[in-house]
């Protein structure tokens, strides 16, 4: 048996619009059986959910290997769907691992993250999801560009994750079309001083950067109105660094470990309507073990 693990992400964490991201302790995995005459997925997300060569990790690998013989496959996960903590990252990363290893194909995990930039449109879940830890990440076309992103020792993820779906493709249309010089160099200021800032453990500095992105939260604050009522109460405590993942609705407090508790149990009380998680970054990344 060949098992594939593959971790959530967050991406943007604040300003750092399509280029950070970080991955959380939250898992996909895909275990591979015994050849088969059609492709069989085990899954437990519902019958809207194809179970055949249709399934989207299927159709993923088929994408890099088409002539992939077909096997039984189980997918296990606790990301959860369409939330904005990288559902589709880990499923596509898992189907091109899965294409590399059973065909041969002897991919480095650059072409990998070249392959899966491409499909997913941008990099700042796939390069975390790929290496672990934190990551920024471009991708101009040809080479996505990638180095560490460096976040502190001592940081806790206080994320609440809504009851509802909100599918990227629909939260990228809220997006402006343009965006004028002035507000753009404003906005990438902002994004270069916080990768800067995590760069020497500047967390005073990096957290109030963490909540001034001006690239894509106003525009998504109708899709995401937990945002803005999480910030306020993190503020009540004195505590700052809270932005949407990814394209949302889930939102996250980066938080000292000291202060976690005290969010924790206020946001509890609060009752909203969804889950409450303290998740930790993940250092792995996508890992493959083989069992006899
Ligand atoms: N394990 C999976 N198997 C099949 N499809 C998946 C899986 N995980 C995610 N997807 C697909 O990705 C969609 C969600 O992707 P997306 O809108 O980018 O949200 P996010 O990546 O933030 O969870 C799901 O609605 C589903 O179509
Ligand atoms: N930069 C993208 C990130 C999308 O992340 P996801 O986890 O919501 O898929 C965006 O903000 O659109």
């Amino acid at each position: 048996m060949i098992k594939i693990t593959v971790p959530a992400t967050s991406a943007n964490i604040g300003p750092g619009f399509d280029s950070l991201g970080v991955a959380l302790n939250l898992y996909l995995t895909l275990e591979i059986f015994e050849e088969t005459v059609q492709w069989h997925v085990i899954h437990d997300y519902g019958t809207d959910m194809p179970d055949d060569e249709n399934n989207f990790i299927v159709k993923t690998a088929l994408s890099l290997a088409p002539n992939l013989t077909p096997h039984r496959i189980i997918v296990k996960s606790d990301i959860p769907l369409a939330r904005g903590l990288g559902s589709s990252s880990s499923a596509l990363l898992a189907g091109l691992a899965m294409a590399n290893t059973l065909g041969k194909l002897n991919l480095t995990n650059e072409r990998l993250l070249e392959k899966a930039t491409v499909l997913e449109g941008h990099p700042d879940n796939v390069a975390p999801a790929l290496f672990g830890g934190g990551v920024a990440a471009f991708y101009n076309g040809i080479q996505v560009f990638h180095a560490p992103l460096k976040l502190p020792q001592d940081i806790n993820f206080v994320t609440f994750i809504p009851k509802y779906e909100l599918l990227t493709a629909e939260a990228r249309q809220a997006l402006p079309a343009h965006m004028s010089f002035k507000d753009s160099v404003a906005a990438s200021a902002i994004s270069n001083t916080l990768t800067a800032a995590l760069s020497v453990g500047d967390f005073n500095t990096a957290r109030k950067l963490i909540e001034m992105d001006q690239f894509h939260e106003q525009a998504r604050s109708h899709l995401a109105p937990h945002l803005e009522i999480i910030r306020e109460v993190a503020h009540q405590l004195q505590i700052i660094g809270t932005y949407l993942s990814g394209a949302g609705p889930t939102i996250i407090t980066l938080v000292p470990k000291k202060d976690t508790q005290k969010l924790l149990e206020t946001l509890s009380k609060m009752n909203l309507p969804g889950k409450l998680l303290l998740l930790k970054s993940d250092f792995n990344g996508l890992q493959i073990t083989k069992n006899d």
